[in-house]
Parts: structure tokens; sequence; C-alpha cells
């Protein structure tokens, strides 16, 4: 049905009820179908040649408008709040708070560095960031079956779009809710716009009143892509779903292990054991398969979600 499933890549915890998910998915046809996506590490590639890919945010921390001492700054913020965000002991009710002093704090320093908007282009171009192998074929294939793709990103969006745009893939079926960047009369960075998306309030809470998923009331088939918890909820705004694949890319099984990291971004030694002693491989296995249809591990490429597209949307 889909050859891309038997790839030594694909775990899933239930085969049959998802080829049933699939099937139904077929069956109801593409004017039914709608894709919400994640974007750093799951649109993006989350390494290549054995190095981290940069996320959005990444790619401004590290660009030639920010000054050493700012780079500094944002690199200690990630040192202290990236092991919070992975850690699986830690509740939502725990982490939301510091998570938005995390976005809150980067986002300061990045106002101080007075970064132009006509730079954002140039600093894209210069970042190691790469969109996953089959970027096109998924890109494309939607627009030409003109099936809305929602991207939902606690990322930059100003920078994910001009990615998207350099690309060349950047179709009018695309729809990007992120942090935005608000700029002055001279083209500096004034301020973020609200509200402030970050890993775990990516629902119903910052889609005001969800008027996008409303116009797409009768898109009740979805694929959800995303790469970690927080990616989940991205669908709760869809009224009446019917049918919902949960595709989720567990990026390297050592990942929140193996120095997480960002260029050249090391947990200390008490946070790395610390994550040693309480992140076993097998257990982020299993969150990954718990909550996840089709967990694809250590898979730089989007043929699994484009093997599933081309099956839904071939004519038989
Ligand atoms: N200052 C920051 C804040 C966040 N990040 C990372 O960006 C990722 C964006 O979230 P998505 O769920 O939309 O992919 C997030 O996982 C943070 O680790 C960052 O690098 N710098």
């Amino acid at each position: 049905m889909v050859p891309e499933l038997q790839k030594t890549t694909v775990r899933i915890q239930q085969p049959e009820r998802v080829m049933g998910v699939i099937r139904a998915m077929k069956e109801q046809g593409c004017s039914k179908l709608q894709v919400i996506s994640d974007f750093d590490m799951t649109l993006s590639r989350f390494g290549c040649n054995g190095r981290r890919c940069p996320t959005s945010h990444n790619i401004l921390d590290n660009s030639h408008v920010i000054s050493e001492d700012g780079k500094k700054k944002l690199k200690d913020l990630l040192h202290h709040y990236y092991p919070i965000e992975i850690d699986p002991n830690r509740t939502l009710e725990e982490k939301c708070p510091l998570m938005v002093e995390w976005w809150t704090r980067a986002h300061e320093l990045l106002l101080q560095q007075k970064i132009q908007k006509g730079d954002i282009a140039q600093i894209v171009r210069e970042s190691d960031v790469m969109l996953r192998d089959g970027f096109n074929e998924l890109f494309d294939q939607l627009h030409k079956y003109n099936i809305p793709m929602f991207i939902f990103s606690a990322g930059v969006g100003d920078v994910l779009e001009e990615i998207i745009r350099q690309a060349n893939v950047f179709y009018p079926n695309v729809n990007v809710v992120s942090n935005y960047m608000d700029f002055d009369d001279s083209g500096v960075l004034k301020r973020f716009k609200s509200p402030l998306i970050h890993t775990y309030n990516k629902n119903n809470s910052v889609l005001q009143g969800t008027a996008y998923f409303q116009q797409l009331s009768t898109r009740t088939s979805i694929i959800l892509l995303g790469d970690s918890m927080g990616d989940l909820t991205m669908a709760d705004g869809v009224p009446s779903v019917e049918n919902i694949l949960k595709i989720g890319f567990l990026n390297d099984k050592h990942q929140e292990m193996r120095g997480c990291g960002y260029g050249t971004f090391t947990l200390s030694c008490s946070q790395f054991s610390a994550l040693l002693s309480s992140l076993q491989v097998e257990e982020q296995r299993g969150r990954y398969l718990d909550a996840y249809d089709i967990v694809l591990e250590s898979d730089e490429t989007l043929d699994v979600v484009n093997g599933i597209l081309r099956y839904i949307l071939t004519e038989t």
C-alpha cells in the first residue's frame, strides 16, 4: 500500500489502525485533507553529516548581526532552558512558565541587537539550515492538489518564511502561525508580536478563536507532523476531525543525551548525567510510540509522508 512504511526507520505501535486511517483518508479524498506541521526539526533537518542543523532561533543567534556578548548570553539561555524543555520528569505546569521566560529573555536579547528587516534574507542564506530531503515533493504535491498546509511553529516566523521562500516552496496554500518580528519605520526590530508561542502552548490558546481552522471545517482528515510532545496539540482547534494521523520524528534516539549540540552547545557534566539517568533510550522511544501513530527514528527525509500522500492522492 505504502512501500515507504517498510523503511527501517519506521516504528508503528498499531499498524492495523494506521492502515485503517490511511485507507479512510484515501476514501475521503484530497478535498477533505489538510496537513498541520511543526517547522524546526520537523520540516527542517535535525542534522547533516554528524552536525546539528540550526532552529530558526539558532539561525539568528549564530548570525553576523549578533554581537559576541549577545551570542554568549543567548547560548547561556539555551544551556539553561533546553534541558528543562526536554526533561520528561517535569510537568507541563512546571515547564510552561519557564518556556515563557526563555522565549521572553531571548527575544529581549535579540531586540538589543537592532536587527534589520533587510538582513533576514542574508542571515538565512548564510546559515546551515536545510529542509528535509523530499521537501520539494511534499510542498509541490500539496500545492498541486490545493491541500492546505498549516505550519505552526514556536520558532521565528520571519526566518522560517524566508527559508521556505528561498527554497521556492512558499505557495499560497501554505499558512504560518509563529512568533513574528515587528519592525519600526526604518526597518529595525522593535518587538515581537504577541501571542508568544513556545513549545508547550501550540494549541487553541494562541490561535485566536481558531478562525483559520473554522474556514477549513470541511477538511476533516489531518496529517499532523511534529517532533516533540508539544506538537501533539497542534490540531486541537480543528472542528469535527474524522481521521488524524500523527507522524513524529524521533530525530536521533540519543539526541537528548548526546550533548544536545546546537553548534558548539554541550550540556554540563551534571546536566548530562542527570539526563542520562532519567531518560533512557527505550523510554524515549516508548513515549513517542504512545503519542504518535508513526514514529520516524533518525530519518532526515520526508519519504514516509510523501509515500502516504502519494497513496492517498493517486486515483485507483
Ligand atoms: N531562544 C530559543 C527558543 C527556542 N528554541 C528552540 O526552538 C524550537 C522551536 O519549537 P518548535 O516546537 O516549533 O520546533 C524549540 O524546540 C526550542 O528548543 C531555540 O533554539 N532558541
